[in-house]
C-alpha cells in the first residue's frame, strides 16, 4: 500500500516474532542436513530463448526456512507489491514527489506490434525513433563514415557525465568489453576535479575525438563545467565554432540547455523525464555503450532486460527472482539488522557492477520518510559495496568471515568464460573460489576441526579461537551461462526490480533523490565567496576558517 509504514503490516509483526523465536535455530549446517532437498527447494532459474540467457539463483544458503519465507511472501502480498509493480508498468506517476511516471522499462519495450506493452506516457512512442538515431550515429562513427573536422575518422569517444549519466555506461562498457570495437577508445570523465578531464585530454587528438555530453537536466555543474573545458580545449586547435558540430553531441531531456551550450539540435539524443538518471543506461545515455559494442549488441542488452521485465510481471511471487532477492534482503536489513550488502562478481568484466548499484540502490532507497511523509521506524536501503573476486578475498573477506558484522553477500559468476586462456585453468580456479566462499561462509570451521588440524599447537587456546570460523553467514549465488549483452541486460533489470520491490514494501519513493540537493546548493553559495576570503561569511566556524587554509 502506497506510503504505509511497513511495521503496520501484520506479516511484519509475524516476522519480528519469527526472528525472536527462530534466530538460534536457523543454522545453515542443520538446515542442510535436515532437508536434502534444500537446494532444489530454494533455487530458481530464469531462462530466455532469445536472447539466450540462463540465470540460476541459488538462495539456499540463507537464514530462512519455509515459515520465514511464507511470512516474507505474505509481507509482499500485504504491501501490494504486484499492484505497485503494475502501476509502474502502466505509467502511473509512482514518483509522487516529482509527479512523474517511472518508465525505464519502456526504453527496452519492443513495439506493440511485436508484443510490447502499450505505454501511453508522452515520449514512449518516440523511443524507437531515438534508438534509430543512435543506430545511425553509432554505425557512422564505427564504420568511419562520420568524419572529424579535418576529414579523419573518429578513434576516441569521451563521455562527459556524472552519476547515472556516467556509472551505467562505465559499467556496461567494461562488462561488454569483449564485444567492443578495439580501435575505438572509450573514456569517461565525471569528476569536477580538473585532473579527471586533463588526464583524458592528454590521450585525445581533437581531430579524431567525439565528446558526448550526457546530462538529463543539462544543468549539472560538474558535467557542464567539464563540457565547457573540453570545448575550450577542442577550439584551441579547431579554431572555428562550426567544427563543434562534428565533435560534440548531447544526451539530454533539456533541448534549450543543449542548444544554449552550442550543440546543434540534430546532434542531440532525446530522452524523457520519466527516465530516472540511475535507470538511464537503456536510453540515449547508453550512446557510449552503443558506440563501443555496436547497435546490435546494445539491442541485445535491451532485449535481455525486457525478458527480465516479463519474468517480473508474470512469475508468481514465490518464483519471481527479483521478489525473492528483495524479500531475503529485507529479512537481513530489517530483522537481523544487517547494515550492508556486498555484491561480489566472479567475473572481471563485472568489476564495476557494485559501483553501479551503489547509486542504483542507495540513491533509490536511501530514504527515511514514506511517500505520505511519515518518518520510518525501521531501516531502509542497505549500503551497497563490493568488488570482483578474487581480489576482494585478499582485501576485505577477512571481515566477512570472522568480523563482528553480518554481511549478506551476492556471489555472481559465469559458467563459461569469454577468455579461456591457458587451457581454461584460470576459470577453473576462479569458479573453485566462487563455490568455496559461500560454502566457507555458510558452514565455517568448528573448534574440534581446528584442533584436529593444528595438532600439537592446539594447546595454544588463543590460536585455536583465532582459527575458528563461526559460519552461518548468508549468501546468494547467481550463476549465469556466459556474460553476453543479453545476460547483462537481464542481470541489471533483476537488481533494478529488487530495488523496486524493497522500496514498495518500505513505503518510500525509490525514484526521487532529494538528498543530493542541499550539498549542491551550499557548494554553489561557497563557490561565489571563495575567490575573496573576506566574503567567506555566513558559515559555521570550521568552514569559514578552513575555506581559507593558507592565508
Ligand atoms: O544527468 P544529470 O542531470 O547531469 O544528473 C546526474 C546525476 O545527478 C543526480 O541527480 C544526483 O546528483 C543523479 O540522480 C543523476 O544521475
Amino acid at each position: 500500500m502506497e506510503g504505509k509504514l511497513a511495521t503496520k503490516y501484520s506479516a511484519w509483526k509475524k516476522l519480528e516474532t519469527l526472528y525472536a523465536t527462530k534466530k538460534s535455530s536457523l543454522i545453515l549446517k542443520d538446515l542442510f542436513v535436515e532437508d536434502p532437498e534444500r537446494f532444489s527447494k530454494h533455487s530458481l532459474t530464469f531462462t530466455s530463448p532469445s536472447p539466450s540467457v540462463e540465470i540460476l539463483l541459488d538462495y539456499s544458503k540463507n537464514l530462512i526456512d519455509e515459515e520465514v519465507l511464507s511470512a516474507l511472501f505474505d509481507l509482499a502480498r500485504e504491501a501490494q507489491v504486484e499492484a505497485f509493480r503494475d502501476d509502474m508498468f502502466s505509467g502511473k506517476h509512482i514518483n509522487t514527489s516529482e509527479g512523474r511516471a517511472v518508465l525505464h522499462i519502456a526504453l527496452r519495450n519492443p513495439p506493440v506490434s511485436e508484443g510490447g506493452w502499450d505505454i501511453p506516457e508522452p515520449g514512449a512512442a518516440e523511443v524507437h525513433a531515438v534508438l534509430q538515431h543512435m543506430k545511425e550515429f553509432s554505425d557512422a562513427v564505427r564504420s568511419g563514415a562520420w568524419k572529424g573536422y579535418t576529414g579523419k575518422k573518429i578513434d576516441t569517444v569521451v563521455n562527459i557525465g556524472i552519476g547515472g549519466s556516467d556509472l551505467g555506461p562505465v559499467m556496461a562498457c567494461e562488462a561488454l568489453k569483449h564485444y567492443s570495437k578495439r580501435d575505438l577508445k572509450s573514456y569517461f570523465v565525471s569528476n569536477i576535479d580538473g585532473t579527471d578531464m586533463a588526464e583524458v585530454l592528454r590521450a585525445c587528438d581533437p581531430e579524431t575525438t567525439i565528446f558526448i555530453v550526457a546530462s538529463k537536466t543539462f544543468t549539472t555543474q560538474e558535467t557542464i563545467t567539464n563540457a565547457e573545458s573540453a570545448k575550450e580545449w577542442f577550439l584551441v586547435t579547431a579554431k572555428d565554432q562550426a567544427h563543434v558540430a562534428k565533435h560534440f553531441v548531447a544526451l539530454s531531456t533539456n533541448t534549450a540547455g543543449v542548444t544554449a551550450f552550442g550543440i546543434d539540435k540534430d546532434n542531440m539524443f532525446q530522452f524523457w523525464d520519466w527516465v530516472g538518471g540511475r535507470y538511464s543506461l537503456w536510453s540515449a545515455i547508453g550512446l557510449s555503450i552503443c558506440l563501443s559494442i555496436g547497435f546490435d549488441n546494445f539491442s541485445e542488452m535491451l532485449k535481455g532486460a525486457h525478458e527480465m521485465d516479463k519474468h517480473f510481471t508474470t512469475a508468481k511471487l514465490e518464483e519471481n527472482l527479483p521478489v525473492v532477492m528483495a524479500l531475503i534482503g529485507i529479512w537481513y536489513n530489517d530483522f537481523y539488522g544487517a547494515q550492508t550488502q556486498a555484491l561480489l562478481p566472479y567475473d572481471q568484466y563485472l568489476k564495476k557492477f557494485a559501483d553501479y548499484f551503489q547509486q542504483g540502490d542507495m540513491e533509490s532507497n536511501g530514504k527515511s520518510v514514506t511517500k505520505d511523509g511519515s518518518r520510518v521506524d525501521y531501516e531502509t536501503g542497505p549500503i551497497i559495496w563490493g568488488q570482483s573476486g578474487t581480489n576482494g578475498q585478499h582485501a576485505f573477506y577477512q571481515l566477512i568471515h570472522q568480523g563482528t558484522k553480518l554481511i549478506p553477500c551476492d556471489f555472481l559468476a559465469p559458467v563459461e568464460t569469454l577468455n579461456p586462456i591457458s587451457g581454461g585453468i584460470h576459470h577453473e580456479i576462479l569458479l573453485s573460489n566462487f563455490f568455496a566462499q559461500p560454502e566457507a561462509l555458510a558452514f565455517g570451521k568448528t573448534e574440534s576441526q581446528v584442533i584436529q588440524e593444528i595438532g600439537a599447537q592446539s594447546s595454544n587456546a588463543a590460536l585455536v579461537k583465532s582459527k575458528i570460523f563461526e559460519g552461518n553467514k548468508p549468501t546468494n549465488s547467481i550463476f549465469f551461462q556466459k556474460l553476453t549483452p543479453g545476460t547483462l541486460g537481464s542481470l541489471i533489470a533483476l537488481y533494478e526490480h529488487k530495488i523496486h520491490v524493497q522500496g514498495a514494501i518500505w513505503g518510500i519513493n525509490s525514484y526521487d533523490q532529494m538528498g543530493v540537493e542541499l550539498g549542491k546548493v551550499l557548494a554553489k553559495a561557497i563557490l561565489k565567496q571563495l575567490p575573496d576570503e573576506s566574503k567567506v561569511v555566513g558559515h559555521d566556524s570550521s568552514v569559514s576558517r578552513v575555506a581559507i587554509p593558507f592565508p
